[in-house]
């Protein structure tokens, strides 16, 4: 088969491991009344189930980059893959907390590693100006993945019940799994482009210094920390607002139904679809990284702003502004191919998870921080069992998502002044065995 035709359908089948990451992780909200019956737990224990995954998931980015680099994506997948199909299953069989928590961060520590796999296995099969398209790509399949995971969800849940969903996802798991061990190549077989430059690098290229070595630069490089600092503020502040504040912000500001509130969600996962592909292939187009990043961020600012602005803005406005916080994701995603660049291929899983790392950092401590702001300002009523926040307090929680997209500016503005345009260099992926560190 033509190589160009097959690295899509490789891609495809790494792209459906995802989308199951993506189920599983925005699951809790639709799953969450049975959960809290089928496991006997209350609202704070069914937090601390849901969050296991993200804690797991941000702490396993940095051995799950240097895995990738060592045994490469068609391993690092297929046993990733395994896992959290095991954990599925155990999940959908678990009665209590204990083993509902265990089960849930084994589908935490099996879904660590599938982004950064996914990433490396596009340095090797795609040109570097195709990078930041296929970062979007993938990234975009977060976006699917909340819309899967809200009304469909919903409907097969009710159709026959939670545990045999989760169980069906579980067992087509560990076929994907044997697909991904039995199809996928971590390279191409033969050079899928004629430029010496424009060839797919090896993931087995020769090491000329320790990959010890390589990991002391990466983590000390400036601009490690400066896209990490740039996902920390955005990943932490979307995941915040269309994974928990979003809904509660409409339903007690517009006294609308949860149902009708979700759909505004709902738009921000369709922004964040659209977004990241359609940016990233612009950014490959044009040849240009930073710029873009630095313009999203302002504009990101902006959308924060609208909702943090006193006074109620008309409910267009607010489906505006989470649509747009979910497109402009786009031009976050490019710190992906920014950091990809700066470093050689032999060490593209471990740059790749340190920054994803940070962003999963932000997911963990953004709705803590935009919590605590809200329950300074609350009402003392509760509804329902759910806290009753006042509009100052979502005006204060939204003023701190518009500082925290304030800082990703300042440090777009660093990165694109720090480099030469920041942009894709002539040269495609790091040729094999060099340094660009
Ligand atoms: N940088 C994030 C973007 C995101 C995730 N959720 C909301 N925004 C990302 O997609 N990382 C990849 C991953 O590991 O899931």
């Amino acid at each position: 088969m033509d190589l160009r035709k097959r690295r899509w359908i490789l891609w495809i089948l790494l792209a459906l491991v995802f989308l199951l990451v993506n189920v599983y992780r925005l699951s809790s909200a639709v799953l969450a009344d049975r959960l809290m019956a089928g496991f006997d737990v209350s609202g704070a224990q069914l937090g601390t189930l849901h969050a296991s995954f993200f804690y797991v998931y941000a702490l396993l980015q940095l051995p799950a980059g240097v895995l990738v680099d060592r045994i490469g994506p068609r391993r690092t997948v297929t046993a990733g893959c395994l896992l959290l199909s095991l954990g599925a299953i155990g999940f959908a069989a678990s009665t209590g907390f204990y083993t509902g928590f265990l089960t849930r961060a084994l589908i935490g520590v099996g879904g660590s590693v599938v982004f950064v796999s996914i990433m490396r296995f596009c340095v090797s099969w795609y040109r570097a100006d195709e990078y930041a398209t296929m970062s979007g790509l993938t990234v975009a399949i977060v976006g699917l993945g909340g819309i899967l995971a809200a009304t469909p969800l919903a409907v097969a849940t009710d159709a026959i019940g939670w545990r045999p969903v989760i169980f069906g996802l579980g067992l087509s798991g560990l076929c994907l799994s044997a697909g991904v061990y039995l199809f996928v190549r971590d390279d191409p077989p033969e050079p899928l482009y004629e430029d010496e430059n424009e060839k797919s690098v090896p993931s087995t290229a020769k090491r000329q210094i320790t990959y010890r070595k390589r990991v002391a630069r990466v983590l000390a490089h400036p601009r490690t920390w400066l896209v990490g600092t740039i996902l920390f503020c955005t990943t932490g502040t979307v995941t915040t607002l269309l994974g928990l504040w979003g809904v509660p912000f409409v339903v007690q500001t517009y006294d609308v139904s949860v149902t009708t509130a979700s759909q505004y969600t709902l738009l921000g996962s369709v922004g964040l679809l659209v977004g990241p592909p359609a940016i990233g292939w612009l950014s490959d187009r044009l040849g240009r990284r930073t710029e873009l990043l630095v313009a999203g961020s302002g504009a990101y600012i902006l959308a924060f702003l609208v909702l943090a602005s006193p006074g109620r803005q008309p409910l267009a406005l607010v489906a505006v502004a989470y649509f747009s916080i979910g497109l402009l994701t786009g031009a976050f995603t490019l710190g992906y191919p920014v950091i990809k660049e700066q470093f050689s291929v032999q060490t593209s899983g471990l740059s790749t998870a340190t920054v994803n790392c940070a962003g999963f950092t932000g997911a963990a401590a953004f709705p803590t921080l935009m919590g605590a702001a809200l329950d300074a300002y609350w009402t003392g009523e509760t509804v329902g069992g759910t806290r009753v926040y006042t509009d100052v307090g979502y005006q204060i929680a939204f003023a701190i998502a518009a500082v925290a997209a304030l800082v990703a500016l300042l440090c777009s503005v660093i990165l694109h002044r720090t480099s030469d345009g920041g942009n894709p260099e002539p040269t495609r992926s790091s040729p094999a065995g060099s340094e660009s560190e």
